[in-house]
C-alpha cells in the first residue's frame, strides 16, 4: 500500500522521523506502536497527507501519494486524527454521511447504497441510537465511535486510524478493533491504526511496525514482538510474558 523512503522530520533542530525504508502491504492490519513522542501521529500524518513528506519519498499503491487528486486519494486513503475535530451542528448520521462524499459524482446524488453504508457503519459502531443527537453532545467514547464510522463509510482501500480506541470501555475497545479486524479479513480493506494496547496490537494485528525516537525499531509479528527483551529494549519498562489460560495465545504483562 505505502512505500516510504529517506523520509526524515525535524523541528527546530531536532529529528522526531527518520525513516530509511518503510512498507506497509496492501490488505493487511498494521498496528503502529510506540512510546510517547516516536513519532507515530507524525508518520501517520504524512500517510494521510496532512503534513509534507518534505524530501521522502511516499508511494501510495506505486504511485507518489502527491500526484492523487483530492477526490482520488480520499477514495483511496480514510484518516482519522489522534484529535478528533469538534462538528459544529452536526448529528452523528450527518457525520457519518460526510464519509460518503468522495463517492458522489459530478451531480452530488445521493444514492440508497450510500443510505445503506451509513446505516451499517452507524451499526457497526453501535451509536445507531444516536444517529439523531449532536455529535458534540455524545460522550467521549461515543463521539469516538461516531468518528470512526465516518470514516469506515469512506469505504476506501485503507483507512489511517490514529488512536481510535483511546477513548474507548475495554468492552468497545475489543469490539472495535474486532470489527476493524473483521473487515479487514472480510472486504480487504488496509487497516493502518496506531494503538498504546499492546497485547490489543499482538491479538488482532497481521503486522506490527515500532517506533522508537524517531526510527524503525521493529517490523513483524505479533509472536515476535511479544519477548521480554524486546519489549523492554522497546518501552522501556520491564514486562513478563506468559500464556493466556483460555486459548494459550502469548500476553505481554506489564510488571
Ligand atoms: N508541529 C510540531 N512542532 C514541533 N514539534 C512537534 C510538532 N509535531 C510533533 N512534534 C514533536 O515530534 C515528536 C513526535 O510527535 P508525534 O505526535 O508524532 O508522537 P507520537 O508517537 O504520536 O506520540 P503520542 O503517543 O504521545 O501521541 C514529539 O516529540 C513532538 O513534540
Amino acid at each position: 500500500m505505502y512505500e516510504i523512503s529517506d523520509l526524515r522530520v525535524s523541528y527546530g533542530g531536532r529529528t522526531v522521523l527518520d525513516l530509511e525504508q518503510l512498507t506497509i502491504a496492501p490488505g493487511r492490519f498494521t498496528v503502529i506502536l510506540g512510546q510517547n513522542g516516536s513519532g507515530k501521529s507524525t508518520l501517520m500524518k504524512i500517510l494521510a497527507r496532512q503534513q509534507s513528506a518534505g524530501s521522502g519519498r511516499v508511494l501510495l499503491k506505486g504511485r507518489p501519494i502527491g500526484e492523487y487528486s483530492q477526490a482520488e486519494f480520499a477514495r483511496t486513503v480514510a484518516y482519522l486524527p489522534q484529535n478528533l475535530p469538534e462538528a459544529p451542528g452536526l448529528d452523528t448520521k450527518a457525520l457519518c454521511r460526510l464519509g460518503r462524499y468522495p463517492w458522489r459524482g459530478a451531480f452530488a446524488r445521493w444514492r440508497p447504497e450510500d443510505d445503506r453504508i451509513v446505516a451499517d457503519c452507524l451499526k457497526a459502531m453501535n451509536v445507531e441510537h444516536y444517529a439523531g443527537e449532536l455529535v458534540d453532545h455524545l460522550s467521549g467514547g461515543e463521539r469516538q465511535r461516531g468518528w470512526i464510522a465516518m470514516a469506515l463509510a469512506q469505504k476506501a482501500d485503507c483507512v489511517l486510524l490514529d488512536e481510535p480506541v483511546s477513548a474507548l470501555d475495554v468492552a468497545h475497545q475489543i469490539e472495535v478493533v474486532e470489527h476493524l479486524s473483521r473487515q479487514n479479513k472480510e472486504t480487504g480493506i488496509g487497516v493502518v491504526a496506531i494503538l498504546h494496547d499492546i497485547n490489543l496490537a499482538a491479538r488482532y494485528a497481521d503486522e506490527i511496525v515500532t517506533l522508537k525516537q524517531g526510527r524503525l525499531a521493529f517490523k513483524g509479528a505479533s509472536e515476535d514482538l511479544l519477548d521480554s527483551a524486546r519489549l523492554r529494549e522497546l518501552f522501556g519498562h520491564p514486562f513478563s510474558i506468559a500464556r493466556h489460560p483460555r486459548d494459550d495465545r502469548l500476553v505481554a504483562l506489564s510488571d
